[in-house]
């Protein structure tokens, strides 16, 4: 990508350009959660777009305002104060840098494990202003969203016909459980509009390596989505409601039929963006393989053996844009 010039602050960022504005994601799938044929309307969506959004989910509006006004709390505090609970190895507060390969966006963020028995100094760092009304505004958030996440894998599970219904939510029930939580923030970037027709990324393109992650974000837009064509769309934003995302090992354990969906998100100029999103994970040493009775008589598997430890490792070593999965799949030669 070629970049012109661009302000001081901004030098590390990159820069797209959208030929023609980026459109609306009109089609959107809407899952109520109580409707009862939910189970097959989360299916169709994960196999079409990976994505989808959820209503009557049963998630408290006052926990998710709760916790933005404590992000926002958080991420207000001066810049000294934000880095004592930095940088990230990878839990802990975060600029700018994602993961530790070189990947830059115009955000900063808050990484923590959810399993409450890995309690870091960082993590202790990141409550230390408000640690009780903080804590419990996470915890309280964490909880009622790994419930409706296993409401939605048990859904998913029954729609595709997976015996038992706990096949996919145990691993994230699992009290070994590798799942954490994210809370990002975008500053507005008051530059944008002299940027004439170039967007700013706030988080590069990428697809999430867990089974599923469950966003919730304030009244910002930002998040795109990459259709089957290649096409990106804009997904508004909606404060009230929960997007969920097929990850990469939700994937493999549908063989494919299920994709997990390429994603970003753009800044913008005025407004602050601030999402939360829980990546529900299996335990390390859970081995990821296509589910048996998801294979049609004679089909391929179309994926290597591996854990979850095996393929976070790999995961970490790459680039955000990479196509992680692409050494975990079979080649003509593999298996002969
Ligand atoms: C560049 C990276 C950041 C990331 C680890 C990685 O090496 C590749 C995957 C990235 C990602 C995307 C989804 C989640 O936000 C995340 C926490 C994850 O599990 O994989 C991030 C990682 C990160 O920010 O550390
Ligand atoms: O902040 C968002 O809205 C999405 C961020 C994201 O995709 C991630 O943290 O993996
Ligand atoms: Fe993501």
């Amino acid at each position: 990508m070629v970049v012109l010039s661009q302000p001081a602050a901004l030098d590390h960022c990159s820069l797209i350009k959208t030929c023609k504005p980026t459109s609306v994601f009109k089609e959107i799938p809407v899952i109520d959660l109580r409707d009862p044929e939910a189970k097959t309307l989360i299916v169709k969506a994960c196999e079409e777009y990976g994505f989808f959004k959820l209503v009557n989910h049963g998630v408290p509006m006052e926990f998710m305002t709760r916790l933005e006004a404590e992000a926002f709390r958080f991420f207000n505090l001066p810049q000294s104060e934000k880095d004592k609970a930095g940088p990230p190895d990878p839990f802990g507060y975060g600029s700018k840098r994602i993961g530790s390969n070189g990947d830059v966006g115009w955000i900063e963020y808050i990484l923590l494990n959810t399993n409450p028995q890995v309690t870091s100094l960082k993590t202790l760092t990141i409550f230390r202003q408000n640690p009780e009304i903080f804590r419990s505004a996470v915890n309280d958030y964490i909880l009622a969203v790994k419930r409706m996440a296993f409401e939605v894998l048990e859904l998913m599970a029954d729609g595709l016909k997976i015996e038992p219904k706990n096949m996919l939510s145990r691993l994230l029930r699992d009290e070994k459980s590798d799942s954490c939580f994210r809370l990002n923030h975008y500053p507005p970037c008051p530059e944008l509009p002299v940027l004439s027709g170039r967007n700013l990324i706030g988080f590069g393109e990428h697809t999430d390596p867990q089974i599923i992650s469950v966003l919730r974000s304030n009244n910002t837009s930002g998040l795109q989505i990459c259709l089957r064509d290649g096409t990106w769309v804009s997904v508004p934003p909606d404060q009230s409601s929960f997007f969920i995302n097929v990850g990469d090992a939700l994937q493999v354990m549908t063989n494919g039929r299920l994709r997990s969906v390429r994603h970003r998100v753009l800044a913008d100029s005025l407004k602050s963006r601030v999402s939360m999103i829980y990546f529900g994970a299996p335990p390390l040493n859970e081995r990821i393989v296509p589910l048996a009775s998801l294979l049609a008589k004679g089909e391929e598997n179309l994926y290597k053996e591996f854990t979850w430890s095996e393929y976070k490792t790999s995961a970490y070593k790459s680039r955000l844009a990479d196509h992680r999965l692409g050494p975990f799949e079979k080649t003509e030669t593999d298996g002969q």
